[in-house]
């Protein structure tokens, strides 16, 4: 295809593969760092981190990464309290558990999994956690903090893949980053960690002209759009660096089921320089992230405003 005639050469060899990011290896790592530092701050203090998860209505994959999420806080030695609420529960109801949550010292962080069933109002729900409390980095304070450089709580997902960028690229200053999808779980915050690392930063969405075009100026391209296999192999820069931050779980014609992502993977291998897997990429840094932020919210609240 590359041979001496055709007219755009690719710079890469034909046998070329992306060297893959493998997050669940680093997300081990640093499960690992975070275990020793809970023992470390309980010998100290006699604390214990605790985090509560909040699952409102019973969505099957939710269960599944609320469960997840219970057994890596036990193996990082810090506390579980899950409260699994009913469908049918109200938006009072909700805000008196996060109230008496807020209240409870034996509890550092507060997760509210989302999406939340109809009715109940997403925003009103983070917002009532309190900032030192907000350990998805959610809420209005943590956010804002966020958008003016001040120390805050950042949200799991985005800072996941941060962590991934910075070990694999080091200093990013200049680089031209493409972020698709913004929304304020995943893309808005991702693109201001970005901006802060000194990367031109150009966010894509639904109303987008040509989501392709752009794409294909990234030096960095992460996608979370919940659009499956969206981004195909020659949106890609030849050598750019793919975070793929979408899941969508496919049902396979054996009855099996399969987790895809944002990114066709098998084509994208073939020009990226480096690649997230989905799985094995972003999911497992979300929650060692989410660890991560339990601790640092419990020291917060225990040893003062910059422990
Ligand atoms: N790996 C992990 O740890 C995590 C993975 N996820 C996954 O990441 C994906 C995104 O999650 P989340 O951000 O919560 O999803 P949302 O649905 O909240 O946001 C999706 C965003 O993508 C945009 N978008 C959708 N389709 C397109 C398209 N074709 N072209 C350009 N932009 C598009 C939407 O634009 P608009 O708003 O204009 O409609 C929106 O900004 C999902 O697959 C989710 O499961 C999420 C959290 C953690
Ligand atoms: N308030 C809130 N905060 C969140 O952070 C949040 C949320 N709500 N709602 C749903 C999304 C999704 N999410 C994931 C977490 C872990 C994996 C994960 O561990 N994934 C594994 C695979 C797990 C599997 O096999 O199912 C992987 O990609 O390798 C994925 C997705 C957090 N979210």
């Amino acid at each position: 295809m590359t041979g001496p005639m055709s007219s755009t050469p690719s710079p890469l060899p034909s046998d070329h593969r992306a060297s893959l990011i493998d997050g669940k290896a680093f997300a081990t790592a640093l499960r690992q760092t975070i275990r020793q530092d809970v023992q470390d701050f309980r010998a100290r203090h006699g604390i214990t981190p605790g985090l509560a998860v909040v699952l409102v209505g019973n969505d099957p994959a939710s269960e599944v990464y609320v469960r997840n999420k219970a057994i890596q806080t036990h193996h990082a030695g810090m506390r579980s309290f899950m409260h699994m609420l009913p469908e049918s529960t109200s938006e009072q109801e909700l805000l008196n558990l996060v109230e008496r949550l807020n209240k409870d010292p034996e509890i550092h962080g507060i997760l509210v999994q989302l999406p939340l069933p109809g009715g109940l109002d997403a925003g009103r729900v983070t917002n009532a956690i309190l900032p030192e409390k907000d350990v998805d980095g959610l809420g209005v304070v943590n956010a804002g903090r966020l958008a003016v450089n001040q120390p805050g709580i950042v949200p799991c997902t985005p800072l996941g893949c941060l962590m991934l960028l910075r070990d694999q690229l080091g200093d990013m200053t200049g680089l031209h980053a493409v972020v698709i999808g913004c929304s304020n779980l995943v893309g808005k915050p991702l693109a201001l960690l970005l901006l802060a690392e000194g990367c031109t930063v150009s966010i894509a969405h639904i109303h987008t002209r040509d989501t392709a075009a752009l794409a294909r100026e990234a030096d960095i391209l992460v996608v979370a759009t919940g659009s499956r296999e969206l981004v195909r192999g020659d949106w890609i820069k030849p050598g750019a660096t793919v975070i793929d931050v979408g899941i969508t779980r496919m049902q396979t014609p054996e009855g099996k089921s399969r987790l895809v992502g944002d990114v066709a993977f098998d084509e994208a291998v073939k020009v990226a320089g480096r690649i997230t897997p989905v799985p094995g990429g972003v999911g497992p840094m979300t929650i060692a992230c989410l660890l991560n932020n339990t601790l640092a919210a419990a020291r917060m609240q225990v040893e003062g405003a910059g422990a």
